[in-house]
């Protein structure tokens, strides 16, 4: 599966941003803030609906702007002919982003998500191992949104109950301070049962969710540390739930319930939601060690992309689609074996995107690796330059037919 056309308006630094693409990999150079990783950021969210940099669609609308476009073409199969596929998605600040394909009805951008699944290796991915726990969420929700049909939804819709579950947990501590009356207080209790019930089931199957990524993802992620790092290093990846009662053989509801109310006096004296999944962590044992405390800068490195790369294979083996790889400036951060495993992966994918501030950041090996036809560069400062002279925005049906000739960008 490949991009062939990238069309951005309004997107983070971007007026405007129309760039076609080949399979094989792309390599786009310029210096630093020139909005590179903000291009190939797009394609993630127009993926997966959440970015490495972003769990919302509030940064990436310009500033200044209330709408932001992303449109896309998209060929799922390079061996069939007209099997392009547009994709257009309308961000909005007050959200509920809308997506036509094919400039067909207009639906929900979710009801779309993993229809074009991507894997991106980022600098952050340098923080998985060992910075705070909200990195390793955020990596099991990029996983499940890709593997688990309804996860996104799922999950946006747990953020809403824990937000409403915490205003009534500030106005249960309110009404006790101002000794507010029986039936006031009553009321409270009735509407904070009703959001502690939905915030259990839908925190319940987001921790299903989650722990059916771990158990895919477990045996690939061990196998692949041990190409990258050697046979004699045994890793193994497990789950924390914050509820952990999943772990238990009956239905963990009633369990989960039962916490809620062990823990309600100190959810309302702190107005916080004390357990669910926005607390669960991910543990990654090395050698019988926990690699938070003990693992080396190399070791963090290896075991971040031995879990891309094992996502990777289990997106494709289960969608049945090779995802586009994004390598958004990692060249600089890894060592040269690390380098040598990266693009020995990057070899056998459809799509390659590569951001670098340099050309001269690219490693010689990956210009020299014969198994894609040829390496592209684009240079994204004629990009910026060409985004001054784009006067009209493309209608849709000029935009999957015509060739936009933007000047030489591409070498
Ligand atoms: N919503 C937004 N509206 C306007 N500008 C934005 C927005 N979000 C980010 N930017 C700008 O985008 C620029 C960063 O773009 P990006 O991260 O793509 O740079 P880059 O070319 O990848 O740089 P580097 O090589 O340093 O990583 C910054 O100048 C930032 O201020």
């Amino acid at each position: 599966m490949y991009i062939s056309r990238l069309a951005l308006d309004h997107f983070r630094s971007w007026d405007q941003c129309i760039i076609d693409i080949d399979p094989g990999i792309t390599i786009f150079y310029g210096s630093n803030g020139l909005g590179k990783t903000n291009i190939v950021e797009a394609i993630e969210f127009l993926s997966a609906g959440i970015t490495h940099r972003a769990n919302s669609a509030k940064p990436l609308i310009q500033a200044g702007h209330t709408t932001s476009y992303i449109r896309a073409n998209i060929v799922e199969n390079s061996i069939q002919e007209n099997n392009l596929t547009n994709y257009s998605l309308t961000l909005s600040s007050r959200g509920g982003h809308r997506i036509r394909v094919n400039n067909g009805k207009s639906q929900y951008h979710r009801d779309i998500i993993g229809h074009i699944p991507s894997v991106t290796f980022a600098p952050e991915d340098q923080q998985l191992v060992s910075s705070d726990p909200s990195i390793r969420r955020r990596f099991l929700d990029t996983a499940a949104i890709a593997l688990i049909p309804g996860y996104y939804d799922l999950l946006q819709r747990y953020s809403h109950i824990a937000k409403q579950r915490v205003a009534l947990l500030k106005n249960v501590a309110t009404a006790r301070l101002s000794n507010s009356s029986v039936d006031s207080m009553n009321d409270l209790f009735t509407g904070l049962e009703i959001w502690t019930t939905q915030l259990a089931q839908a925190g319940i199957s987001i921790t299903r969710a989650r722990l059916d990524v771990i158990n895919k993802i477990s045996e690939p992620f061990t196998r692949i540390y041990k190409h990258i790092a050697g046979e004699h290093n045994d890793i193994t990846i497990n789950y924390r739930p914050s509820y952990d009662e999943i772990y238990r053989d009956k239905d963990p509801y009633d369990e989960v319930i039962d916490h809620y109310q062990r823990l309600f006096d100190g959810e309302v004296a702190q107005g916080r939601n004390l357990i669910g999944p926005h607390r669960d962590d991910v543990e990654f044992l090395l050698n019988n060690m926990n690699a938070k405390e003990y693992a080396s800068n190399g070791e963090i490195w290896s075991i971040a992309l031995a879990l891309k790369m094992a996502l990777y294979e289990v997106i494709s083996q289960e969608s049945e689609m090779k995802p586009i790889l994004i390598l958004d400036d990692v060249f600089a951060q890894l060592d040269n074996s690390r380098r040598s495993q990266i693009i020995e992966f990057a070899s056998s994918i459809d799509q390659v995107l590569i951001t670098v501030a340099a050309r001269e950041d690219v490693p010689q090996e990956l210009l020299n690796q014969k198994t894609h036809d040829s390496v592209h560069f684009v240079d994204v400062q004629k990009l910026k330059d060409f985004e001054t002279v784009i006067d009209n925005v493309p209608s849709l049906d000029e935009f999957m037919s015509s060739s936009y000739e933007r000047g030489d960008v591409h070498e």
